[in-house]
């Protein structure tokens, strides 16, 4: 017995020193399994890639730079917008009869995207235009003007080293679609698969209506459906876009019906009592949205006075829509089939612009309260109007009037927004930092950067991760600590009998 003990006491493996040294092996490979278990996972150093595209729309062009890391060019939900620049002067399509000026317009906003896209990554950074509303009219009026607009554009924008992807015009449908997939995607409702906000988009030459409801499958007016499969769910889209009808266009469509037989002075309910200017009838008339309507034998120009009503600049407003016929279920105007609007609405643009200004953009407000501000605001005499803002440019003041009637009857009259429906909408200008409008989702779309399937997602986020290996690491520590002190005591007594 005591030979059996004296051989036991004397085992190297219960001496002092080899329990220290266990222990703080032990000790490193816990703090070594917890090291490896960070750094394998820790996010690699940020690397960014960039993405630029001008907006080249009817009142003026945008230039837009998105950011996103590297290595989630798959993984969706990154992208964001870093910088935007206003083109200075009027869209390009005003400069047809001068093309090369379109593409001088572009070079200061593009030195910009110079300066704000890092040197290094100019090479591999795709810079897109896309023309809208505007250059679809002077496409339409005259193909060869629009042609020479695209060729100066496109020589002025080689001229950086960008890589270039071209400059197109964006059918009416695109543009409504895109303006929907930025919006839902900015607010990750793509990706989780959620319950889908409708696109409402007033530029200055057309308008868009963009939305999912669970009336349509296609079928009926199949030229309004879009089918996407985006991370693993399919949509159905609804989408319209109504060329003609942007804040600018449909402003003459409806001076258009006041001046059918040519008139020397305009009474017009949608101006302000006191606006008086003269305009040229051949101004006017300058688009392909009227020209066919030019009274004959009109005077050079007209006065256009204001007289400040509401009710009568609706009225007004209401004859620009035909809602006589239809040969689908149900339509907006025109003789354009629409289901009946669903679920809440981004409205953006113009929309954005025109309500803010009037302090309108609260829609839990109810619908006659809103025409009620705007009953007082258009009979609020211009001189009152001009010394309340006077740092806001008088085309725009001028025009408030007629655009906040114009919207509210578009809403109302054209989609068939109730009370009820009305209040889901939300008037936006960002999402999360970026613009809302049709230049995020065709960058989204060209660069591939929406699966159609979810992606493959790691089992746990890195965070995650780490938290469960440090967790069974303490653990493990623990019960080795614990497995040991039998050994310790027994050291203990040994270190007395010493
Ligand atoms: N502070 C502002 C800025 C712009 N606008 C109006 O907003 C419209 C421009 O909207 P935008 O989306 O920029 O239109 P475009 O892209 O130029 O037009 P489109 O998409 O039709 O080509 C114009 O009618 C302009 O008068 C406004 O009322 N108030």
């Amino acid at each position: 017995m005591s030979a059996q003990r004296d051989m036991k006491e004397k085992s190297p493996w219960r001496t002092p020193v080899t329990i220290i040294i266990i222990t703080v092996i032990g000790v490193i490979a816990i703090v070594a399994l917890v090291t490896v278990a960070v750094l394998q996972n820790k996010p690699l150093s940020q690397k960014y890639k960039y993405g630029i595209v001008l907006d080249a729309g009817s009142s003026h062009t945008a230039l837009y730079i998105y950011e996103w890391p590297a290595e989630k060019d798959n993984n969706t939900g990154r992208v964001e917008q870093t910088h935007s620049c206003k083109v200075q002067g009027p869209g390009i399509s005003a400069y047809a009869s001068d093309p090369w000026k379109a593409g001088e317009s572009l070079t200061d906003c593009m030195h910009e995207a110079q300066q704000k896209v890092p040197r290094n990554k100019h090479e591999e950074t795709p810079l897109y235009l896309g023309a809208t509303a505007g250059m679809r009219l002077l496409n339409m009026e005259n193909s060869s003007a629009s042609d020479q607009v695209f060729q100066a554009v496109e020589e002025a924008l080689r001229q950086f080293q960008f890589s270039f992807q071209g400059a197109r015009i964006l059918s009416g449908q695109e543009e409504g679609a895109f303006g929907w997939v930025t919006v839902n995607y900015l607010d990750d409702r793509l990706k989780q698969g959620l319950e889908t906000t409708g696109a409402l988009d007033l530029g200055g030459a057309s308008t868009q209506i963009s939305f999912v409801s669970s009336n349509y499958d296609g079928s009926e007016s199949p030229k309004n459906s879009v089918t996407f499969r985006l991370y693993g769910n399919d949509y159905n889209l609804y989408t319209h876009s109504f060329l003609c009808y942007g804040k600018d266009q449909a402003l003459r469509l409806t001076l258009a019906q006041q001046t059918l037989s040519g008139p020397v002075i305009i009474s017009d309910p949608c101006f302000h009592k006191g606006y008086t200017k003269i305009k040229n009838y051949a101004d006017l008339y300058d688009s392909p949205c009227v020209s066919h309507r030019k009274p004959q034998g009109a005077p050079a120009t007209f006065n256009h006075t204001g007289t400040g009503n509401f009710q009568q600049c609706q009225e007004q407003i209401k004859r620009i829509f035909n809602f006589t016929y239809c040969k689908y279920s149900r339509c907006s105007f025109n003789g354009i089939f629409q289901p009946l609007v669903q679920g809440p609405f981004g409205a953006f643009s113009a929309y954005y612009f025109v309500m803010d200004f009037l302090n309108l953009t609260d829609t839990s407000e109810p619908l006659t309260e809103v025409k009620d501000k705007l009953t007082k605001y258009c009979a609020t005499l211009w001189s009152e109007i001009t010394a309340q803002h006077h740092t806001v440019k008088e085309k725009y003041l001028a025009e408030y009037c007629f655009a906040g009637t114009y919207i509210l009857t578009l809403l109302t009259e054209g989609y068939n927004f109730t009370s009820e429906s009305y209040s889901k909408i939300k008037y936006i200008k960002q999402i999360k930092g970026s613009d809302a409008g049709w230049t995020l989702g065709y960058m989204l779309n060209l660069t591939n950067m929406i699966p159609a399937e979810a992606p493959d997602s790691p089992p746990l986020p890195h965070a995650g991760y780490v938290s469960i290996v440090t967790i069974m690491a303490i653990l493990l520590f623990i019960v080795f600590i614990l497995s040991i002190r039998p050994l310790w005591s027994r050291c203990s007594k040994q270190l007395h009998i010493v």
